[in-house]
């Protein structure tokens, strides 16, 4: 099942470097994981905002709540979901 996703990043103007650093590279190091598995698979960044598109790859609706509340830097995210089907029209598959 593929989804598209969009996540908005705000953290808290109070939060210290180091504890954002740690947060963005546990995020990184987990999103590259499942980038790796076929999970996740597209991430863009939106320009000129801490923002990104992504495309997942799931079992599940429940596998993919479980994969993003499971993000580190989940509690401090936005995230809008829109589940994908494919388009009559379209001349690819769900593989390219
Ligand atoms: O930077 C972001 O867009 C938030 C998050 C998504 C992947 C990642 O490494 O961080």
């Amino acid at each position: 099942m593929l989804f598209h996703v969009r996540m908005n990043v705000s953290l808290p103007a109070g939060m210290p470097a180091d504890q954002a650093a740690q947060l963005k590279k546990a995020e990184k190091e987990l999103a590259q994981r499942l980038q790796q598995e076929g999970k996740w698979r597209h991430l863009w960044r939106i320009a000129g905002q801490y923002a990104n598109i992504s495309i997942f790859d799931v079992g599940s609706v429940d596998e993919l709540h479980t994969l993003l509340t499971s993000l580190p830097l989940f509690p401090y995210m936005q995230i809008d979901v829109m589940p994908l089907c494919r388009h009559p029209s379209s001349i690819r598959d769900n593989d390219s």
